[in-house]
């Protein structure tokens, strides 16, 4: 029974089949059990196998919340299992659009799955879902397992986790046949922005020779990373707008101090868990003239929604068969892709 969930992969590796064969006492656990039951069963009642499916790794978080509620409400299905972290401890979690808090529309159970536990599940997976694509908001120290288990088992994917190694990741799809986008911004205005960074450099570049560059964000105080975004706009004005004033990531100044937020950031209570505000600050090498750029974005949704917009990007590339395989939001957005 278990075994029929594991036919062999569009990559041909059926790793989590061999693995289970190839058991050392031919025993299982039994947390492996009753995880292959549901396993089993949910892939039986599996209906559209031919749709685009969304899996939102990441759960019970907080991006990862929002992006299933953000495929919910545009009409994707949803897959009922999730990549969870191994310290989580619920096993389930319901997604469901809310209104106003309330509940709207319907609302799909997914199981969690632990990094120890998902090998399992690679094939039902790829089975039951061949259009799925993977999306994935979970940690910085996940950024690269995560993303070498999707291109193992042939998944496509949407890496919005920020603060991994960027450079190993594009080697990593690169050496693939995988499509992917990978960003550290999914809102189409940042993104946009970043869009308008790059083209300043390119059209006028050393327009801002000489000009000192101060960066600040906020955000809340669970964030493991300094801004992946601000990182990515420092990149570039440093590349090519002649700036000065950063060495290094560990200049931009990060507020994770929830009393900080409120008085210095002005950020609105109730977003204090849940907030991204960046400031760029460039001022000329007299002090007689300044530039503040500046984005504060309260909640989430906003990433959510371009999240979307990439996944059907991706999804139209990769059924076109597009040489181009890995994309970022720019990208996206100069493809038209964003809503
Ligand atoms: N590109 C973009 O537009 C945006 C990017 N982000 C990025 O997304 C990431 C997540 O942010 P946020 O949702 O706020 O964070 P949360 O801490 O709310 O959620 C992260 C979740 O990932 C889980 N997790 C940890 N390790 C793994 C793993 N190996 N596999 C799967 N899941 C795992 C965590 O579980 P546990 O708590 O048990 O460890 C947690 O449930 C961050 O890197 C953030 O910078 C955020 C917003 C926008
Ligand atoms: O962790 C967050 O919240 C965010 N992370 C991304 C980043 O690191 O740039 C995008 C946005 O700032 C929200």
């Amino acid at each position: 029974m278990f075994v029929n969930t594991f036919p062999r992969s569009r990559t041909g590796k059926d790793a989590g089949a061999q693995k289970l064969k190839k058991g050392k006492t031919g025993k299982q656990h039994p947390c492996q059990v009753r995880i292959n039951s549901i396993f089993c069963l949910q892939a039986e009642n599996a209906s559209d196998r031919g749709k685009l499916a969304l899996m939102s790794n990441g759960l019970p978080g907080k991006m990862a919340m929002e992006v299933a509620q953000a495929a919910l409400r545009r009409g994707l299905d949803l897959v009922p299992y999730s990549l969870t972290g191994e310290r989580t401890q619920e096993r389930v979690v319901e997604c469901a659009v809310r209104e106003d808090g309330v509940r709207a529309g319907r609302t799909v159970r997914v199981e969690l799955v632990r990094p120890s536990e998902r090998d399992r599940l690679a094939s039902t997976l790829v089975n039951q879902f061949p259009s799925i694509i993977c999306v994935d908001f979970t940690h910085p120290s996940a950024v690269l397992p995560n993303a070498s288990w999707y291109v193992g088992t042939g998944l496509d994917f949407v890496m919005g986790t920020t603060g991994g190694d960027t450079g190993a990741l594009h080697r990593l799809v690169a050496d693939s046949d995988r499509y992917a986008v990978i960003a550290p911004n999914m809102a189409k205005q940042i993104v946009a922005f970043q869009a308008l960074v790059d083209m300043l450099g390119r059209e006028f570049p050393g327009a801002f020779r000489g000009y000192r560059l101060e960066v600040i964000e906020s955000h809340q105080a669970s964030k493991a990373d300094t801004s992946g975004t601000a990182k990515a706009v420092v990149a570039s004005m440093l590349q090519r707008w002649g700036v000065t004033g950063l060495e290094s990531e560990r200049d931009i100044q990060k507020v994770r101090d929830q009393s900080q937020q409120r008085t210095l950031m002005g950020v609105p209570e109730a977003f204090l868990d849940g907030h991204a505000f960046h400031t760029y600050r460039l001022t000329s090498p007299d002090g007689s003239v300044q530039f503040v750029f500046q984005h504060n974005v309260c909640g989430r949704r906003v990433y959510a929604d371009g999240t979307i917009d990439a996944v059907l990007f991706l999804d139209r590339q990769r059924r076109v068969g597009a040489n181009q395989k890995i994309y970022d939001m720019i990208d996206v957005l100069r493809m038209g892709g964003m809503l």
